[in-house]
């Protein structure tokens, strides 16, 4: 098997280093290019053993996979070196936010098996939640959920417009996570800890909370009651932050990132 990589960025690189470690596809068999940054890639090669390659026609000759894994933005670059050289072997699998199939069709002209996926980068830990909806073209889909299994869990999406909220929900919703542990830390500070006791403590805090919910079969609710005394420190702790209306703050966040998600597919729709 023969996959290549349009972009080798924070996105696409937690993929192939997902799939490397999980063996489910050997170095060799991967081949990446991107638009400028040369080192960054080198370093792919060097360290982990797979092609490299500015060539468009080498690197889409024989290609079984191709991975739009660009800014969405840079699409119409990328479909310029791919346009002239796909193979009508060649599946594609877009993670672009937003970028709708038709697009991508009409892009790079071409009636070729089309995915979309929507990964997260947690792939890189193999643990990306990750959307899928496919072309109605796409033949073998067991084969892509199996490489994509490499990586995490899937979803098949029968709707292309599902798109929008599994986007927010999992492509971007690490990063939600990521910034409350953020300022979880800089609150810590506000109470008298150091930048160090502050990172440490959050750390250690996320990485229990998350084998917790890992091992444990309780749900979430439940497992925050068993933290909750009555008139105790947490319930002081839990009104505080429904006071400030912590459920509508997160809706409009995922709204937000949705919507944000509509927006680039109309951006790129029907000019
Ligand atoms: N980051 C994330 O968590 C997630 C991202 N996505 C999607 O993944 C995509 C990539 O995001 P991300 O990895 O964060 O972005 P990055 O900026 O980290 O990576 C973009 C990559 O695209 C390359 N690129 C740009 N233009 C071209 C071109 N003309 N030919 C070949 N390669 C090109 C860049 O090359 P160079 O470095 O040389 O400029 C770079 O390697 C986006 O579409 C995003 O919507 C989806 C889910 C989650
Ligand atoms: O922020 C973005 O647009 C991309 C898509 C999902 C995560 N990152």
């Amino acid at each position: 098997m023969k996959i290549v990589f349009y972009g080798a960025g924070n996105m696409a690189s937690a993929i192939f280093i997902g799939m490397i470690e999980n063996r489910v596809v050997k170095p060799e068999q991967i081949y990446l290019t991107s638009r400028s940054q040369k080192e960054k890639i080198m370093f792919f090669r060097e360290n982990l053993g797979v092609n490299v390659s500015y060539d468009d026609t080498e690197l889409l000759d024989g290609a079984d996979y191709v991975i739009l894994a660009s800014k969405p933005q840079s699409f119409p670059d990328v479909a310029k070196r791919i346009r002239p050289h796909l193979e009508e072997k060649t599946k594609i699998v877009s993670v672009m936010a937003g970028t709708q199939i038709k697009t991508i069709r009409r892009e790079l002209k071409t009636e070729n098996p089309i995915a979309r996926i929507m990964p997260n980068t947690n792939a890189m830990v193999q643990h990306s939640v990750s959307g899928i909806t496919y072309s109605e073209n796409f033949p073998n889909k067991d084969e892509l959920v199996e490489l994509m299994k490499s990586f995490g869990t899937t979803v098949v999406v029968e709707e292309e417009d599902e798109m929008h909220n599994i986007t927010a929900a999992t492509g971007s919703g690490s990063a939600f996570l990521y910034y409350i542990y953020e300022k979880y830390a800089e609150s810590l500070m506000d109470l008298g800890f150091s930048e160090e006791e502050a990172m440490f403590l959050t750390t250690n805090l996320v990485i229990g909370a998350g084998k917790m919910v890992e091992d444990s079969e309780l749900p979430f609710s439940q497992l925050r009651k068993n933290i909750t005394s009555k008139r105790g420190t947490t319930e002081a702790g839990l009104e505080a932050l429904d006071g400030e209306g912590i459920k509508e703050i997160l809706s409009r966040t995922l709204y937000a990132a949705a919507s944000r998600s509509q927006e680039l597919s109309k951006d790129d729709a029907d000019e």
